[in-house]
């Protein structure tokens, strides 16, 4: 399978009154083409930050300090920061949660979206005008040329998202990253949308990288799945491994706070404790002071990763002592 993006021990940090701290802790993970990766995980673990370090768009309080993100090959932490530039928006495109923070709210969506594809296509204005209304009726908007001459306040959310979609996909990235694209839409919409960009994964080329930390979308749209806990891959593995079959006593918590309809006598059991903030040191594991397996070891050395099965990998010294 071709890889699209390779992310190796990726390490990147925040200063906070003069002192580092580390907010992502030696990540690695890989997309291949055609397919969806899905990054889950409490608030804070560092799903934004991941996809900010690649895309080169971390404020001016963070860095990557070490590690490599290569999109097809070329190591993007060595681009100079034009190069850098060129591959965003062309290489790599993002889709947020709130559409109208890429959306201008005083210019029509045509021009918005022919300005895109002349720069990214390097199109004449007919040509680009063309493709514009192809790609809004790849996404599913109807009477795709006369909203062409509209304005974004004048769609609803769910069409927003839709013509951002497009104005991603008619640069025709090899790489989307998708950041909780669906959390602001109502369900049936939210539905519509990961239709769309399930059927759109099998037509073109790229891979998808998402991030949510709802496990229902999860399962509606990720081929694989990587868990954050504070800034460290605990797990990663296939959706139906992780659903099925999760390892890291984290990964389970977050199985047991997911509702279940199917049973009659389910109880929501919510991970006891808090999540640990970005200043906080911990030592070994940081998931050992809310972890009810935590032994001597948990709090001495952080786990090293394992395949428990093909492609399921887990970070943790429970599943390391249940494999032996
Ligand atoms: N500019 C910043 N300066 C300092 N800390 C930051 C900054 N931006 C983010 N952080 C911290 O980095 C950590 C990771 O943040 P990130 O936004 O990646 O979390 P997340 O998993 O995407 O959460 P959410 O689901 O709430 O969006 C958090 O502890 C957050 O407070």
């Amino acid at each position: 399978m071709e890889k699209v993006l390779e992310v190796n021990n990726l390490v990147a940090t925040f200063t906070i009154n003069k002192k580092e701290y580390e907010v992502l802790r030696d990540i690695s993970f890989s997309i291949n083409k055609n397919e969806t990766l899905c990054v889950v995980g409490e608030s804070g673990c560092g799903k934004s930050v991941t996809t900010l370090c690649i895309m080169d768009l971390l404020p001016n309080n963070g860095r990557v300090v070490s590690g490599s993100i290569s999109l097809n090959g070329t190591d993007l932490t060595k681009l100079s920061k034009k190069e850098r530039n060129s591959y965003r928006g062309k290489k790599m495109g993002m889709i947020f949660q709130e559409p109208m923070t890429a959306l201008n709210p005083l210019l029509t969506i045509g021009y918005q979206l022919c300005e895109n594809i002349m720069l990214h296509r390097g199109l004449d204005k007919k040509e680009a005008k063309k493709l514009a209304v192809e790609y809004l009726e790849k996404v599913g908007i109807a009477q795709a040329e006369s909203r062409l001459k509209q304005y974004p306040f004048q769609l609803s959310g769910g069409l927003r998202q839709r013509v951002l979609i497009a104005m991603v996909l008619s640069a025709q990235p090899d790489l989307l990253i998708a950041d909780e694209p669906t959390t602001a839409l109502d369900v049936t919409i939210q539905k519509q949308v990961l239709t769309l960009l399930n059927d759109l994964k099998k037509e073109m080329s790229a891979g998808i990288l998402f991030i949510t930390h709802d496990l229902g979308v999860v399962a509606e749209i990720a081929d694989r799945v990587i868990v954050l806990y504070s800034g460290r891959k605990v797990e990663e593995g296939s959706v139906a491994q992780i659903f099925k079959n999760p390892k890291h006593p984290y990964t389970i918590g977050l199985m047991n706070a997911v509702p279940n309809v199917d049973l009659d006598e389910f109880e929501i059991q919510p991970i006891p404790g808090t999540f640990p903030n970005l200043t906080e040191e911990i030592k070994g594991c940081r998931f050992n002071p809310r972890c009810k397996y935590a032994h001597s070891r948990c709090f001495e050395e952080v786990p090293c990763t394992i395949e428990v099965e093909p492609g399921h990998f887990v970070s943790c010294y429970k599943a390391e002592e249940e494999m032996q």
